[in-house]
């Protein structure tokens, strides 16, 4: 061989090694990290511990992002064209009290101050099912409850109108009491990977969570009813061959009766007239594939979904947990903080809703439980100074996000909404609010679009989450409370376990509805 060829080989390994080397390089920048700060680190003589998991990490399912400001992008109509205007299907609330309202008072009449109104009655705690009612199950019993129904009622207690009365120093307050999660043993990261089961677990190691990747595949089963009605009914007509104006009529009651709302029903039935005129829809498969494509488009997969819960350059992200009482807001707060600290993340919890002290109770059971401390107040106490020193605090102890449980009614319901409103303002003025989830209870309908309104009214909702998706046949209101309020649905609820919480992906969504 001569040495031009032999010089020739080397130069093509050596440009065939460097090509690899770099691909190589390329794809490991490429490769995304929800969990980009996760080595521990040594901050003075205090080693910051990040897994509080036991080594879960979730890798996939749920994302996390940086807020830049509480807004959120408005999904675009059907045909692109623009933003959409949350739909005026305002049908039951007009000129009705909302959420939070003195219900003897019209919405319209001029605002007063809070004043002596009678107790709402304590929502009815659910008798646990499962291991994951954890709260209920810890929350102490009797004393901690609203006041005894036959007791007179309680002192009027008398709050000024909401001034935005803030702390006057950066410190966290007296009046709060902050507690501290069992202290676990950091798991060694060689060891991490896989559990030993015959090493000795530390006795507060927390239990293992469910993968997160994959749980709203659980809801199928669950929407057997809607799948009946959509799945079936519609599929049914759309595969019969030629529709007449009843069976299209037929399409829209079913759509309706699944709760998707006038407006999404009248969209997706539009859209499936349009493409049914098009296309050569033939078997049973092509029209299945068909609905779901109309489907999924109508539920806006473009949307950023992502929780803002990634911490700035020194501050926490600020999650606040809106809804009203009973739809599963601390539950919520529990759940999504268990994703978040097996994602390697320091979570405080800010127990804001004082109306309860069982609520804060029940915060502080999961606090204990996912490994997050918590910022509680005495009963009654003003839920924006506790928002407040549960931000402070987590600024202070250089934590990654601080959610704040807020309270669903007050001792007087007339000022709900006046100290929503508050509670954001005041918080802000320590660090800005990421990200403002509304808890909404799928299972009461129509009902919670009413009360999403209002709450769209006083704080800027950038999320919602929908619980006891499990306990709906209709899985419509998905449709219907992202096109009524603009805002797009990020979480479900699949039930009263610890991990019974999914990230919200229309695609499977679709999938468990039909
Ligand atoms: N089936 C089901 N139950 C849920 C879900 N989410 C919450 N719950 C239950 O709903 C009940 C109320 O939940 P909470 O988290 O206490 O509701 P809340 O909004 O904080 O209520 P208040 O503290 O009274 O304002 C509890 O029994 C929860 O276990 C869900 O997705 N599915």
């Amino acid at each position: 061989m001569n040495t031009g060829i032999i010089i020739g080989i080397v130069v093509a390994v050596v440009v065939l090694l460097a090509i690899v080397v770099a691909g190589l390089i390329v794809a490991r920048r490429r490769r995304i990290s929800l969990t980009d700060d996760t080595t521990p680190t040594v901050e003075g003589t205090t080693t910051r511990e990040v897994d509080r998991s036991g080594g879960y990490r979730a890798g996939s399912g749920f994302s996390f992002s940086q807020g830049d400001t509480a807004t959120v992008d408005r999904p675009t109509d059907s045909r692109g064209t623009g933003p959409i205007t949350p739909t005026p299907e305002r049908t039951e609330v007009d000129g009705q009290p909302g959420v939070g309202d003195d219900a003897a008072v019209p919405r319209d009449s001029a605002q007063r101050g809070i004043t002596d109104v009678s107790l709402p009655d304590a929502a009815p705690l659910e008798t646990p099912t499962s291991d994951a009612a954890l709260g209920d199950t810890a929350a102490p019993a009797p004393d901690t409850a609203a006041p005894a129904p036959d007791t007179a009622a309680p002192a009027p207690t008398v709050e000024p109108p909401a001034t935005d009365t803030v702390p006057t120093t950066d410190e966290v307050s007296d009046a709060t009491e902050v507690i501290k999660p069992p202290v676990t043993t950091p798991v060694p990261t060689e060891q991490a990977p896989t559990v030993d089961e015959s090493t000795d677990a530390p006795t507060t190691s927390r239990e293992e969570i469910a993968p997160t990747a994959g749980r709203l595949g659980r809801l199928r089963g669950r929407l057997s009813r809607s799948q009946g009605a959509i799945g079936k009914g519609v599929l049914g007509l759309l595969g019969a061959g030629d529709l007449d104006e009843d069976s299209w009529e037929e399409i829209e009651d079913t759509l309706v009766l699944a709760d998707l709302g006038t407006s999404a029903t009248t969209a997706v039935v539009e859209r499936l007239r349009t493409e049914l005129a098009t296309s050569n829809i033939r078997t049973a498969d092509q029209a299945r594939a068909l609905l779901k494509r109309v489907l999924v488009d109508q539920l806006h997969p473009e949307l950023d979904r992502s929780i803002r819960a990634l911490p700035h350059a020194g501050s926490p992200a600020v999650v606040l947990v809106v809804g009203v009482n009973g739809t599963g807001k601390t539950t919520t707060t529990g759940k999504l903080a268990r994703v978040l600290v097996a994602d390697g993340r320091r979570v405080l919890l800010g127990a804001a809703d004082t109306f309860r002290a069982a609520a804060a109770d029940q915060l502080q059971t999961w606090g204990e439980r996912v490994g997050a401390a918590v910022v509680r107040g005495k009963e009654k106490a003003d839920p924006a100074s506790v928002a407040f020193d549960a931000v402070a605090r987590g600024v202070e102890d250089g934590v990654d996000v601080v959610m704040i449980d807020t309270a669903g009614r007050l001792h007087t319901k007339t000022g709900l909404m006046d100290e929503l409103g508050k509670v954001k303002r005041v918080v802000e003025k320590k660090a800005p609010v990421d990200e403002v989830l509304l808890v909404l209870d799928a299972t009461v309908g129509q009902n919670g679009l009413a009360q999403a309104r209002v709450f769209a009214e006083v704080v800027d909702i950038t999320g919602v989450v929908l619980t006891k998706l499990d306990g709906t046949a209709k899985g419509g209101i998905v449709f219907h409370v992202q096109n009524e309020l603009g805002v797009p649905v990020k979480l479900v609820g699949l039930g009263e376990g610890a991990d019974d919480l999914a990230p919200f992906e229309p695609e499977a969504f679709v999938d468990a509805l039909l």
